[in-house]
């Protein structure tokens, strides 16, 4: 790791982390594991992964850290997948629940139904290259965006991608794909953020 490597974390209180880990691997960028709020000291940027939204805040409710990690998204970039992105959200739906609020959407949680928990589905991407093969766990749907809220990705109709200044969040999977364009994404966002 050279002195232009950022130093990114992946919070690792619970869910997907370590495949997380692994896409930022595959990219040559390492990462520091967060399970306490004085690891985001010094990071450049921090990927909040899925899981479950409900188990991740009682988890954050120790040290303080839910308010240490609302100050580090203020001012820091962020990527959320799925639980994550529901973190993010600045309104979360079915139900109501306490988020971070740095990205400026309206989400509802497990919005697609028993039957879709779990699905493989190509969408149309603003990403160069070919429509993205995303992964949906108990996905979220993102409801109503603000208007500084670009999308980048949709799932039929609806934004699965989105991007708002230094913060973007997936209600699908990426870290779970062979393609590694949405990570890559984010290791630019926290260059820019940087410079
Ligand atoms: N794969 C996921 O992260 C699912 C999110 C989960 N349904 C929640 O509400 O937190």
């Amino acid at each position: 790791m050279d002195a232009t490597t950022p130093s990114i974390g992946v919070l690792a209180l619970q869910g997907g982390y370590a495949a997380h880990a692994a896409a930022l691997a595959d990219l040559g960028q390492p990462c520091r594991e967060v399970r306490r709020p004085q690891a985001l000291d010094g990071l450049d940027g921090l990927i909040i992964p899925g899981g479950e939204s409900t188990v991740l805040l009682r988890l954050l409710e120790s040290e303080d850290f839910f308010a240490r990690l609302c100050t580090f998204a203020r001012q820091h970039p962020v990527f959320g997948t799925c639980a994550g992105a529901i973190l993010m959200a600045a309104r979360v739906l079915d139900p109501a629940q306490p988020s971070l609020g740095c990205l400026d959407v309206t989400v509802r949680r497990n919005a697609y139904g028993r039957q879709n928990d779990s699905v493989v589905q190509t969408g149309r991407t603003l990403l160069p290259g070919p429509d993205l093969e995303m992964v949906f766990i108990r996905a979220p749907r993102i409801e109503s965006a603000g208007a500084e809220v670009e999308t980048l990705a949709w799932r039929d109709t609806s934004p699965v991608l989105v991007r708002q200044g230094s913060h973007l969040a997936a209600t699908f999977h990426p870290e779970l794909g062979q393609d590694r364009r949405v990570h890559r994404l984010f290791l630019d966002m926290v260059a820019a953020h940087a410079s």
